[in-house]
This record gives C-alpha cells, sequence and structure tokens, in this order.
C-alpha cells in the first residue's frame, strides 16, 4: 500500500532456562536460571503484506535454539555473554536476520553454605537480579545495556527533605530525620568497542553494584545525610561514572518507599501512640516515582 510504512520485528518472550555446570574433579556444580526474551529484526515484510511465510524463523525455533546455545556454552557464562552468543547465531546463521535483541534476566541463586563451607551443589534464592540487553547487528556490532533490578535498601536515619514549594494542597511537613526507602532499578551502558575478556560484565556487575550501595549508605559509622532522593539518586549515579570508567550512561529509578510516622490521638485519654521516631507504618502504595539517567557527554542512553 503507498502512502504507509510497515516496521516490525518478532520472536518469542520469558523463555525460561537452568542450566547446571558440573565439575567433575570438584564435584562443585554452578548453576543459573534466566528468563530469556529474543526479537529479531528481519526481511520477512512479505509475511506481513502477502501472507508469504518463507522468510519467517519460527519462534518456536527461536525458543529451541535458546536451549540448543546453553547445551552448547561448556562453562558458566554471564547473562550479558549469553546474549551476545544467542544474537551472533541468529544475525549470522539466518540471511534473513539483520539484527536482534536479547533481554534476559536472571534469577538470583546463590550457593547455599552449611557449617560455614560453600555447599557443592545447594543454592538458595536472594534478592536482586542481573539483567541485560544486548542489540546485535548483522555486521557484529554490540549494544550492551547491563543492569540491576530489585535492589532493595533501606537507612533508619540520615534522610530529610526540606524546602519544597508549599501551596494550598502541601500537607507534608519538612524533615531532617525520616527512613530513607527504595529499590533501585539501574541500566548502564558500556564504551568497549571489542569484545571483552570472559568474567568482565561479572565483575563490572559486581562494581557498579558495590558503588552503588555504599554511596547510598555512605560510611558504616555514622552514614552520610540524604536531602532528597534525587539527591541521593544523583550521587549514586555520578559515583557509578567516577568509579566504573567502562559506564558510559546510567539510568536509576529509585521509588520512595514510605515509612509513616505512627501517631495515634486518643479523645478519651492524653495520646496512644507518640510518633517519636520508631514506630512506622510501611506502605507500598501509593509511591514516589524518581528516576534520572547521568551520561558522559557524547554518549547516549
Ligand atoms: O526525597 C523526596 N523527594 C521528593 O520529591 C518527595 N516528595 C515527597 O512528598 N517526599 C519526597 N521525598
Amino acid at each position: 500500500m503507498d502512502g504507509v510504512k510497515l516496521e516490525q520485528k518478532h520472536g518469542k518472550a520469558r523463555v525460561r532456562v537452568g542450566r547446571v555446570w558440573r565439575d567433575a574433579k570438584t564435584g562443585t556444580h554452578q548453576f543459573v536460571e534466566w528468563n530469556v526474551s529474543i526479537s529479531l529484526l528481519s526481511d520477512c515484510l512479505s509475511a506481513y503484506t502477502n501472507s508469504d511465510n518463507s522468510d519467517i524463523v519460527a519462534t518456536d525455533t527461536i525458543k529451541n535454539t535458546v536451549y540448543v546455545k546453553a547445551k552448547e556454552c561448556r562453562q558458566q557464562l554471564s547473562v550479558e555473554d549469553f546474549a551476545i552468543v544467542l544474537g551472533k547465531h541468529f544475525t549470522s546463521f539466518y540471511q534473513q536476520v539483520n539484527g536482534a535483541i536479547i533481554n534476559i534476566v536472571e534469577k538470583p541463586w546463590e550457593r547455599i553454605h552449611v557449617d560455614g563451607q560453600p555447599h557443592e551443589h545447594g543454592f538458595k534464592l536472594g534478592s536482586e537480579k542481573h539483567t541485560t540487553e544486548v542489540v546485535v547487528k548483522k555486521s557484529g556490532a554490540l549494544q550492551v545495556i547491563s543492569g540491576i533490578e530489585g535492589l532493595s535498601l533501606l537507612k533508619t536515619t540520615q534522610s530529610g527533605f526540606e524546602g519544597f514549594i508549599r501551596d494550598k494542597n502541601t500537607m507534608l511537613p519538612e524533615t531532617r530525620e525520616r527512613m530513607l526507602a527504595t529499590e533501585v532499578a539501574a541500566k548502564w551502558r558500556y564504551a568497549f568497542e571489542t569484545l571483552p575478556a570472559s568474567n568482565y560484565f561479572m565483575e563490572r556487575y559486581m562494581d557498579v553494584k558495590k558503588v552503588l550501595i555504599n554511596t547510598f549508605f555512605g560510611p558504616a559509622k555514622g552514614g552520610v545525610y540524604s536531602p532528597s532522593v534525587q539527591s541521593t539518586l544523583y550521587h549514586m549515579a555520578k559515583d557509578v561514572l567516577a568509579r566504573v570508567p567502562d559506564v558510559t550512561s546510567i539510568q536509576l529509578k529509585m521509588p520512595n518507599i514510605h515509612f509513616l510516622p505512627v501517631n495515634l490521638p486518643s479523645k478519651d485519654y492524653p495520646v496512644i501512640v507518640k510518633f517519636e521516631d520508631d514506630v512506622y507504618l510501611p506502605t507500598d502504595e501509593p509511591h514516589g516515582t524518581i528516576e534520572a539517567t547521568l551520561s558522559r557527554i557524547q554518549s547516549k542512553m
């Protein structure tokens, strides 16, 4: 049809795979669980316009390929490296495929310790998740975004919020003493040109996570004062760019999860509960939404 433009992609979402690697010498097992979503950018327009499926990679084949490639990876690898393996396969194996977008979320299985000893084959579920989005072009060009989801952080003091706009709808009192709680979701982009060495992505993930946590809390003794979620978020992003040189930009989403002071006044008695920075009502809804992206000049997120 004249005067219209068709843009399309297809793939398979939420392909779940668990992979065990067994070391026969030591008896130690490694384990990961991944949730993989794949979108292919391919020349299959006639499937849409002419009922001709001859250029389609079936989404069922896409799903099977996840298991084939998981089997072929003989050593444990990061979500980023597995996404690159998949993206390279689809863009090089199929003439029709010009690009592949791979998203993976890793479930946080952690090795269990029994009597202080790492268990050979026992794991328990942790909290925050390691994520990635990799775009592979037919030329082999790569874009890698890594991320962390569900990093729940809370401090019981060293947080306040003052000096904001006051109008007829404002009830919130100013304070220099409150709880600060959030569930950090971060995504960051890398600057590398060529494929990095193995372990690179795991190491950078640990680096970024450590900076986010250290900057949120400050020193173990005394902490650091937060004048707002916005300010703390900015310092966290700035410290990641300062301390992890390969990261060119970072996006942080930090909901402000409120802990409301509990005051129970009474008509008949002096007061039932008087708030003294001690008893709170934890709430999920509603929550503040605060997010920002910090980039080195000339990089894009
Ligand atoms: O750190 C905060 N930032 C806000 O934008 C905000 N708004 C609000 O009601 N409380 C807070 N706290």
